[in-house]
């Protein structure tokens, strides 16, 4: 605090103290002090060696080199012990974290001038369909808003990747190559779209082209199906599929766990799992693996429900915004009764 240091024993209310020095941040007073003096001290300054306690200013008053202490100060106090945020040997930042705000802070404040970290993984999306348009367009009759990216660009980013920005590719193979080529040096691309069957559906054959070691080229999962996954050269590959939910979901599934992986995380430790009593009956998912959006709420005892959104369907976007987790009903499950425990991965 600004004020004077001085011994508390010495402090008494209506005692009068000879100032001897003074104590700037920065500049520590070098002296010591002894009984019935005082050394004008500022937040941020050493502690002068003799003195235990910080009068404020406001319980002074001053009259050239005196003070006169003018409120009781009944114990030693104002003073900070050095060591008390952490000490030398602490392990403040184990391996694998994140470096946030704080633990850039702490980083700093422990004096280290570099860390040895990962780079932000370079994580380029490339929308995909001639209906595509950006939000602000007038649409024609048969086009729709691109909208997925802006979500993957906020996931990436709060997942420690950084966005790359390849924008809407139209349904011409050769448009699809020149985005790929110029996407050359990032870790990762997510192509969106054009993943699945029809005659428009290009990008898994426009990767091939490139050069695409194929590692998987859909999944049993609803919804999702028609993810795929490969290397190109030095680059990972995985395909999400249009429709905005699925990619969401799957992006979560699949792309979440693969930059804990490339920002040395174990991918595991990506996925968090809960347990949570469901507030109403599901239906038998069917044969394949299903992940449901679904609301979470904590009970008074501190164990938490989950409700799934009704309309499930795989373009929704407007259940994300009050989907905490996702349902998990393994591939045949039968139909799970309201009050069901069941496993549910965190989303928010
Ligand atoms: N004959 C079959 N047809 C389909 C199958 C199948 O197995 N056999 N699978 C279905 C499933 S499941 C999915 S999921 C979709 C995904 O197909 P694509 O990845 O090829 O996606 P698109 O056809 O390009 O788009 C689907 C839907 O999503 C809209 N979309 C695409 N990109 C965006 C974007 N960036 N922002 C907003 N909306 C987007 C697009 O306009 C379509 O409406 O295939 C099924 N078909
Ligand atoms: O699997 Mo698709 O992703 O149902 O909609």
């Amino acid at each position: 605090m600004d004020g004077y240091a001085v011994r508390q024993c010495d402090a008494n209310l209506g005692n009068s103290l000879r100032v001897i020095g003074e104590a700037p941040a920065g500049r520590p007073f070098t002296g010591a002090l002894g009984l019935g003096e005082a050394v004008r001290i500022f937040t941020g300054s050493v502690v002068p060696r003799g003195a235990d306690h910080v009068v404020i200013q406001e319980d002074t008053m001053r009259d050239g080199d005196q003070i006169t202490v003018t409120a009781s100060q009944p114990e030693p106090s104002n003073i900070r012990a050095a060591g008390i945020d952490f000490r030398e040997g602490d392990l403040l930042l184990p391996a694998g974290r994140l470096l946030g705000a704080a633990e850039l802070a702490i980083a700093a404040a422990a004096n280290h001038a570099e860390v040895r970290a990962y780079p932000r993984p370079r994580i380029a999306v490339m929308a995909n369909g001639d209906e595509l348009r950006p939000p602000g367009s007038a649409l024609a009759e048969g086009e729709i808003i691109c909208s997925t990216p802006f979500a993957l660009e906020a996931l990436i980013t709060s997942w420690g990747g950084e966005f790359v920005d390849l924008g809407i590719a139209p349904d011409d193979p050769a448009a699809i190559r020149a985005r790929i080529q110029a996407a050359d040096g990032v870790d990762v691309i997510i192509p969106l779209g054009g993943a699945s069957v029809g005659d428009h559906d290009h990008m898994q054959a426009a990767f091939a082209e490139e050069g695409l070691e194929p590692v998987f080229s859909k999944v049993k999962l609803k919804p999702g199906k028609p993810t795929w996954f490969g290397k190109l050269h030095n680059t990972y590959v995985l395909g999400l599929p249009g429709n905005p939910a699925s990619a969401l979901v799957c992006a979560q599934l699949f792309l979440k766990p693969l930059i804990w992986q490339l920002t040395g995380r174990a991918g595991n430790d990506a996925l968090v799992w809960r347990r949570a009593r469901l507030t109403g009956p599901l239906e038998p998912p069917g044969s394949r693996e299903t992940f449901l959006r679904g609301a979470a709420e904590t009970e008074k005892d501190g164990r938490l429900t989950c409700t799934p959104a009704i309309n499930q369907d795989s373009s929704l976007l407007r259940p994300f915004l009050t989907a905490d987790l996702l349902i998990h009903r393994p591939a045949n499950a039968p139909a799970a009764p309201e009050g069901s425990i069941v496993d549910c991965l965190m989303i928010r």
